[in-house]
């Protein structure tokens, strides 16, 4: 019987040892545009290393089902990784402390216009939509180097809603 994680709603203050929850939440920073616009201004710890550059990707990911099973973690040890659906389906996010062997598995549903970015080495599961289409940009580092260590866990964790 695989352990079990439950995913909880995804906030900035839980998801903070993480990395940075992208919403309009609160009062926007700015009004520009001719009072049209609110901007909410650079919400997100970007750093893609002396080496590397921003990149802007886009991901079409096929969507997984609850209960999800959870096989591999992985994390980018020399940047960044911003999730920012470009759709308003709740989608999941998975996260492990940190360490060489991942610590505790946590999972979180990312609500209708939540985006958000993993901080340098963080251990996350792929990018995991649950609905269709799972239609992502993505800013992370480009670079020469793989930047990619991958966690197959010794037993599957089941994520539940
Ligand atoms: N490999 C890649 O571009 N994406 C992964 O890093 C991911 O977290 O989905
Ligand atoms: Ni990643």
């Amino acid at each position: 019987m695989s352990a079990a994680v439950h995913a909880a709603p995804l906030t900035a203050a839980g998801f903070a040892p993480y990395g940075n929850v992208l919403e309009l939440a609160g009062e926007a920073d700015k009004i520009i545009n001719q009072g049209l616009c609110g901007r909410f201004h650079d919400r997100a710890a970007l750093d893609f290393g002396p080496e590397g550059r921003a990149g802007i990707s886009l991901f079409d990911a096929e969507p997984r089902a609850l209960p999800y099973r959870l096989e591999l973690v992985e994390r980018h040890p020399e940047g960044s990784q911003a999730f920012i659906p470009m759709h308003r389906n709740p989608w999941l996010v998975i996260v492990a402390g940190a360490g060489d062997v991942p610590g505790e598995i946590r999972a979180f549903l990312a609500g209708p216009g939540q985006g958000i970015n993993f901080h340098r080495g963080t251990w996350h599961g792929v990018l995991t939509p649950l609905h269709a289409p799972g239609m992502f940009a993505v800013v992370d580092r480009i670079g020469d180097t793989p930047n990619l260590e991958e966690y197959w866990l010794p037993e599957p964790v089941t994520v539940t809603a």
